[in-house]
């Protein structure tokens, strides 16, 4: 099954600039995600299921979904026993959605690749949450290391083991590509328009300077679906990325 999305029709080198936005439905009930999903419209092609919906039987609605023509990022982050991810990641695979997340452990991404093998999912390799800063990973007890070098490292990693795309802040976008290559996804959550709240978010960007950095996909869950006008909201987000790749 085609999930629609590879390096060589990434919309941000040329295709419809709208696939380059995941709306997260961070929202409680299939309900609340369907009427938000209305609201928005043919602004919205690409969303994002994370714990608060696949929990809330956000399965279901991204089959839902799928048959209407949207694109589907199931956010689960994947961490546990190889065995284990490898088969959950076969399972996912069968759905057709388009991007899964693991945690990029190497054993966890190395499994993915194996479960995923035959399918067109595509596995991001998630590498240091936009949550955290330097000091969280002391806290967490990693050894003084930056974010940004940690996110380097991982990168690495994934690419040598053959992972579809990275998700890292935007700061650390154009660095990634450099490690990478030119035919990675490059996911970026924190990301902020100026003058929308950061909340629990450390290392934030704003849509035009994530495309500027290199991203090929931005994630955007409270500035759009906390807002009054959830499809106005979609629309600045995705004019200010038109924009900063004229
Ligand atoms: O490093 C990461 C990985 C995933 N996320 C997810 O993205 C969205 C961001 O939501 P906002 O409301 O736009 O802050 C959320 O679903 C996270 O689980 C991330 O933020 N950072």
């Amino acid at each position: 099954m085609s999930n629609g999305v590879s390096p060589s029709t990434n919309p941000v080198s040329g295709g419809d600039i709208r696939d380059s936005l995941i709306i997260g439905l961070d929202v409680p009930s299939v309900e609340e995600a369907r009427t938000i999903v209305t609201r928005i419209g043919d602004a919205g092609t690409f969303y994002k299921i994370g714990y608060q919906l696949a929990y809330a039987g956000g399965f279901e609605f991204a089959r839902e979904l799928i048959g209407q023509g949207k694109k589907i990022f199931l956010d689960l982050k994947l961490h546990d026993i190889g065995n284990t991810v490898e088969e959950g990641v076969r399972s996912i695979a069968r759905m057709g959605v388009t991007f899964l997340t693991v945690h990029a452990y190497p054993q966890t991404m190395r499994a993915a690749v194996t479960g995923k093998a035959g399918s067109n999912l595509k596995i991001l390799a998630v590498t240091v949450l936009t949550s955290y800063d330097d000091n969280d990973l002391v806290e967490a007890g990693y050894a003084p290391v930056s974010a940004a070098e940690l996110v380097a490292r991982r990168a690495g990693q994934a690419r040598e083991i053959g992972i579809d795309g990275i998700v890292c802040a935007a700061t650390e976008a154009e660095r990634v590509r450099a490690i990478v290559g030119p035919d990675s996804f490059i996911v970026t959550p924190g990301i902020r328009p100026s003058g929308s709240e950061a909340g629990d978010q450390k290392r934030i960007v704003t849509p035009g300077d994530a495309i500027r950095n290199g991203a090929t996909h931005l994630v955007v869950a409270r500035p759009i679906v906390k807002a009054a006008d959830p499809r106005a909201a979609a629309e600045a987000i995705v004019k200010e990325m038109g924009d900063a790749t004229a």
